[in-house]
């Protein structure tokens, strides 16, 4: 199958996952499947937009009380010439008409009437009466209840993608769960005799360098790793994984002809249904994908990491965005073609995917693309599609997931 057949088919074999109801901790990153409402009005009462007094009627007033955010609201109606003290976001008393902030406020006892008063209050130990006066225009620093967000307004539309703000919205509305697509789940099975996780490999082994570049990889184009394994060679583990409760399964290795090739074996005995069985691309030639009868994907990467990468490219994302319900299908972001500069040799046959650079020039391949090491790639900003024969017209950039 030719490189862009095998991105359409990925794309067409995976619709969008039905809509869940997730915490708003797992939301981040879906997109939203229902509009988001305002359960609450924002604010959700009259409250103070400054710490000083509110106020009511001309001043000077009589300071009657006190209210804090999340303390009791002050007992009945404020009455001209009267003011609580008052602290921001704490409600306003019914009947407030503006806020002084401390800054404004000239607080004391009254600068009119009997200076005897407060003297004889304080001869007969009752707390002296405080005054303010102040500047307080009518409706000064008084959220009024709604003023922000009327409660049921709709804030974010169906398909709105949840960022870390709209986290914070929702929360702020009232939400402890969103309706979303939600990311497809994937598990990721690591197979290799050979292979190791840790330190040093030893002779005759190889670190895993696919299991570390799944997840970021994974979460880039719309999925989420849920799952992984390393697995020895033989079919019996693999079988037994295969029953991973996942929206796509990922076989890193035992994809070719080799005596420890299980895959393809093993997806037999499942009677799975194998639609993309060998790609035309130079490397990741052996990759496939495949459906069980239970309904999950499988993708099959090959073993070395180069072309691993360049199999999850082709495959594997364009069924990530298919599953998420990204627009677009192989790619929710715009094609980008470019000139490609430097020597590059076509295959005959196969599309070639060249690691490279964006320079004045055009593209730049950065070398080191052996299907063994991921330098080249790590080095690269994109892969650049150098269709069969091709003879030095533009060429499709694909982009590699940034880190940033
Ligand atoms: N007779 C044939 N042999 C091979 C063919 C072929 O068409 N006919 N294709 C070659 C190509 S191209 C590739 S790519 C590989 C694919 O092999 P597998 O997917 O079966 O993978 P393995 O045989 O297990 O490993 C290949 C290579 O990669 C190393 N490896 C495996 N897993 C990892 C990992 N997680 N991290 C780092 N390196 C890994 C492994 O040690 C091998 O060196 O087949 C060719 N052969
Ligand atoms: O897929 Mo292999 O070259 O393409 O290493």
């Amino acid at each position: 199958m030719s490189w862009e057949a095998a991105r359409v088919v990925a794309a067409g074999a995976a619709r969008p996952l039905g809509p869940l109801s997730v915490p708003l901790s797992e939301a981040l990153g879906c997109r939203l499947a229902a509009p988001l409402t305002a359960l609450v009005a924002m604010p959700g009462v009259d409250v103070a937009a400054m710490d000083g007094y509110a106020v009511a009627g001309d001043g000077p007033w009589r300071v009657v009380g006190h209210v804090l955010a999340g303390g009791t609201f002050h007992p009945g109606e404020l009455r001209a010439g009267e003011a609580v003290e008052i602290a921001t976001g704490a409600p306003a008393p019914a009947g407030a008409e503006a806020v002084l902030p401390y800054e404004q406020a000239d607080v004391g006892p009254p600068h009119t009437g009997p200076v005897t008063v407060p003297r004889m209050r304080a001869a007969h130990g009752v707390p002296a009466e405080v005054w303010v006066d102040g500047p307080a225009e009518p409706g000064r620093h008084i959220r009024r209840r709604g003023e922000d967000i009327a409660e049921g307004a709709v804030v974010l539309g169906t398909g709105a993608v949840v960022t870390p703000v709209a986290l914070g919205l929702a929360a702020a509305l009232g939400h402890d769960e969103l309706l979303v697509r939600p990311k497809p789940r994937v598990t990721v099975l690591v197979t290799g005799d050979e292979v190791v996780q840790h330190g040093l490999p030893g002779p005759g082994r190889v670190r895993d360098a696919i299991g570390p570049f799944l997840p970021g990889l994974v979460e880039w184009a719309g999925g989420r790793v849920t799952g992984g394994v390393r697995l020895p060679d033989g079919a019996a583990p693999l079988r037994a994984a295969l029953a991973a409760s996942a929206d796509v399964i990922v076989v890193c290795g035992a994809s070719s002809k080799g005596p420890a090739d299980h895959l393809r074996a093993v997806l037999g005995d499942l009677d799975a249904d194998v639609f993309v069985d060998g790609v035309a691309v130079r490397p990741g030639h052996p990759q496939l994908l495949a459906r069980l009868p239970g309904g999950a994907l499988v993708a099959g990467l090959p073993g070395n990491p180069f072309a691993a990468l360049a199999a999850s490219l082709t495959l594997l994302a364009p069924i990530l965005h298919g599953l998420a319900g990204r627009r677009g299908g192989a790619s929710s972001r715009p094609v980008e073609t470019s000139a490609l500069a430097g020597t590059v040799r076509a295959h005959p046959r196969d599309t070639r995917l060249v690691p490279v650079r964006r320079t004045g020039r055009g593209a730049v391949p950065v070398g080191h693309d052996g299907p063994g090491s991921l330098w080249g790639a790590a080095l690269a900003e994109a892969l650049a599609v150098v269709p069969p024969g091709w003879s030095g017209e533009q060429v499709e950039l694909i982009e590699l997931p940034p880190g940033d």
